[in-house]
């Protein structure tokens, strides 16, 4: 496994081990010893699995209190996913970073409590795969609003496809006026 620090250093992209052969591949998606030697100690309470449409977008989510890390890959398409950092001791406080996943690449990221994170369905579907490191907690759920200029996001939305976000993700509140992290 390769772990490499994205431009945001909290936020790592791992890059894993493949083994192959004439039946296909084997490779190791998550181990607990190799991720805390790289400073992933987290500990994963729950998994989810979430399918969509090319066009989706779904974010910029975080949870205010309970504040859920992530390990975030892909089985079947491709996605452009993102955290913006929210942490407001961080000096990279609103800045965002942005990485394609996909079934191909085999890649995933590292997004750490306090962060928002989102992504971009750029395939025909995609689904994605994640672990979280404390429990779903609607009541502290909140969404930052994925297109607010003052991050800057660039999402690599393509000509012609629908956009397609939920009623709450463009009710989501702009950087300026969403609740954030000490
Ligand atoms: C997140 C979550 C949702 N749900 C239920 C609540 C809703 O009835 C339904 C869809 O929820 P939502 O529209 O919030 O799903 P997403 O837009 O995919 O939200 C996720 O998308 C972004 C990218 C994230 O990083 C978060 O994990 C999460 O916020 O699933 C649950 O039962 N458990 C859960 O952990």
């Amino acid at each position: 496994m390769k772990f490499t620090p994205c431009r945001i250093a909290d936020v790592i992209l791992i890059e894993p081990r493949l083994f192959g052969d004439q039946r296909g591949f084997f490779m190791e998606t998550y181990q607990q010893k190799v991720f805390a030697e790289h400073g992933i100690t987290a500990q994963f309470v729950q998994d989810n699995h979430s399918g969509s449409r090319r066009g989706t977008l779904r974010g910029l989510h975080y949870q205010i209190r309970q504040a859920q890390g992530k390990l975030v890959r892909v089985v079947t398409g491709e996605i452009f996913d993102v955290a913006v950092d929210l942490r407001r001791s961080s000096p990279t406080f609103g800045q965002w970073v942005g990485e394609i996943l996909s079934a191909e690449n085999k890649r995933q990221l590292w997004i750490p409590p306090g962060f928002a994170h989102g992504f971009y369905v750029i395939s025909e579907w995609a689904e994605v795969v994640y672990k979280a490191s404390d429990f779903y907690a609607p009541h502290w759920d909140r969404t930052l609003l994925w297109n607010d200029p003052t991050v800057g996001i660039a999402w690599p939305l393509r000509e012609g496809v629908e956009l397609l976000i939920s009623e709450k993700d463009r009710a989501g509140l702009r950087l300026e006026q969403a609740e954030t992290y000490p």
